[in-house]
């Protein structure tokens, strides 16, 4: 049997029952690791706090939402997992050197949490833009994922640990949103490229709304 016969069959053409080849568990986890590692190295240029609040401006969300833009849901989620489980190990990989359980009574740590779910969303919305992955929807869903899905869980956290009001914690994150903004935007155009070069880093899905007209059409 030569080479080409090993993959393709006998007669060179695609076995009939050859599905999308899924990539390996192994290049999933490097993927994870790398983003991992990206998020970590962002925050090497350090925490900025601003506005008296206890809660860094840090270029880690931007780690964050690329995660989600590039990675996808599942693994842009288990990417900010894997660094906030090096961080609760006690590993200094948030801005400004900080690490250990003591991050997660800190008043950051909704946002910090906000994290996982910012990449969810990122990654699940990025799914279902991909492949055309339109600009304008593009920014959109990465500001509510990266922006709005962070900010729900950290605003009402720190207005809990702090026990500052809940408006007054939510006006006090306002600080934070031209930064995030500019992340949003940075974070689509690279997707974009990225997406382009390497079309199948995260497998296109139909909104959920389109399968439903879907199925009733065939009803
Ligand atoms: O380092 C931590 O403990 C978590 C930092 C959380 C920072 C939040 S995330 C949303 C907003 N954008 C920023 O640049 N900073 C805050």
């Amino acid at each position: 049997m030569t080479a080409t016969e090993s993959t393709t069959g006998p007669t060179g053409a695609a076995p009939e029952t050859a599905r999308p080849r899924r990539r390996s568990t192994a290049t999933d986890l490097a993927q994870i690791a790398v983003f991992a590692a990206l998020i970590a190295a962002l925050g090497l240029p350090g925490a900025l706090y601003l506005g008296g609040t206890a809660v860094p401006i840090t270029f880690q969300t931007l780690g964050v939402m690329l995660a989600g833009a590039i990675l996808g849901a599942r693994k842009g989620f288990l990417a900010v997992l894997l660094l906030i489980a090096l961080v609760a190990a006690g590993l200094p990989l948030l801005s400004g050197g900080r690490g250990g359980l003591g991050v997660f009574v800190a008043p950051s740590v909704g946002y910090l949490l906000g994290w996982l779910l910012g990449a969810a969303v990122i990654g699940w919305a990025t799914a279902r833009l991909l492949p055309r992955y339109r600009i304008l929807p593009a920014l959109l869903w990465t500001a509510l994922g990266g922006i709005v899905a962070v900010y729900l869980i950290g605003v009402p956290v720190f207005a809990a640990i702090t026990g500052t009001p809940l408006g007054a914690a939510a006006t006090a994150s306002l600080v934070f949103l031209p930064g995030d903004l500019v992340k949003v935007v940075v974070t689509v155009l690279v997707a974009k490229g990225v997406h382009r070069a390497w079309p199948g880093l995260i497998e296109p899905k139909a909104w959920p709304w389109a399968r439903r007209k879907a199925v009733d059409a065939s009803a």
